[in-house]
């Protein structure tokens, strides 16, 4: 029963090998971002840098700076948080790829796999870069489980689809194994999916594919790369909802989705916080508000003001996302 959900949903794509080499970052990548590490367990300061060309920039830049070290200072959770703004979408885009890659390359050689989950909206465009040259070829994707941190409930083959927005825009390009790729079933209602989900993720803790969180007792995922709706939402849990307050469950369905489609299932925040390593990415103006409340803690904290990781979490912001902090 329980092997039966993890290999029947497993899908089919084809994966070209596209092998080039030499390369380097472009120049505009290390001179156009700032970076604030903060480690608010030992509530200090332990890095930041910012260097830009150019008069408007450097003063937005400096702004964006002050303000982000604001947020530092402000941090209580015990983990580490690093919050990492760019001017362009583009070196945001880059430097994603570069820290999936990293991780990729430290747990496929430590633990000979690398579980990876990855939301729906715009975070699968920001992966883009990885799906080029050089990441496409120097990532060991044989070593890849790729699941999903949530998922509306709707044929794979549906414009709203999660897994099909992923397909076309990344694992298409890659060659992950048909059989680490972790879809729902889709012809169950949102309960009996996210059961089953629940039951897939079981069986593969058991086979030692997906680690235990020591301090949780939920299952620890190498690393989650989450977008964040403008209401501050992550993955399906919505502001004021109940599902929110999940404690014991490790997927749950919803069928009452303020974003619709209105039938989803998702991973908990036991299940999302027990992550070694999180990136939540995002871009835009409309989010900068959300993006305030979650990080200063400021008003009716969002969703996302929830979020940790038991390693790391990175705050990946263009400008216009950061312009409130
Ligand atoms: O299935 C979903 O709806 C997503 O997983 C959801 O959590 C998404 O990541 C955010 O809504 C951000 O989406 P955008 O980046 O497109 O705003």
């Amino acid at each position: 029963m329980a092997s039966s959900s993890c290999s029947l949903r497993s899908i089919l794509f084809s994966s070209p090998t596209n092998l080039r080499s030499n390369y380097s970052l472009p120049t505009s990548f290390s001179r156009n971002h700032l970076t604030c590490s903060v480690s608010s367990t030992a509530s200090r300061f332990e890095s930041f840098s910012v260097s830009s060309i150019g008069t408007g920039s450097s003063r937005r830049l400096f702004n964006t700076r002050r303000k982000v070290l604001e947020v530092r200072s402000m941090a209580t959770t015990e983990q580490k948080q690093r919050v990492e703004t760019y001017n362009q979408e583009e070196n945001l885009a880059v430097d994603l790829a570069k820290f999936t890659a990293d991780l990729s390359d430290k747990f496929c050689k430590e633990r000979g796999a690398f579980t990876v989950v990855v939301s729906g909206g715009s975070l699968i465009k920001s992966l883009r870069k990885l799906v080029e040259p050089p990441f496409v070829d120097s990532i060991d994707w044989a070593r890849w489980h790729f699941f999903w941190v949530d998922e509306r409930v709707v044929p794979k083959d549906h414009e709203d689809s999660n897994y099909k927005l992923a397909y076309d825009g990344f694992l298409s390009k890659v060659s992950i194994p048909p059989g680490n790729v972790y879809a729902i079933n889709d012809s169950l209602s949102a309960e009996a999916a996210a059961d089953d989900y629940e039951t897939c993720l079981k069986h593969l803790v058991k086979t030692n594919i997906l680690r235990t969180s020591e301090t949780t007792g939920f299952p620890k995922f190498d690393v989650m790369l989450l977008g964040m709706g403008p209401d501050g939402h992550v993955a399906s849990l919505f502001p004021g909802h109940g599902l929110c307050n999940e404690n014991k469950k490790w997927v749950v369905s919803i069928t009452d989705s303020p974003k619709p489609p209105p039938e989803r299932i998702t991973f908990t925040f036991p299940v999302i916080n027990s992550s070694a390593h999180i990136a939540l990415v995002v871009c835009g103006s409309g989010k900068a508000d959300a993006v305030q409340a979650a990080l200063k803690k400021t008003g009716n904290v969002p969703p996302a003001g929830s979020v940790s990781a038991e390693e790391e979490l990175v705050w990946f912001l263009d400008i216009p996302a950061a312009s409130k902090l």
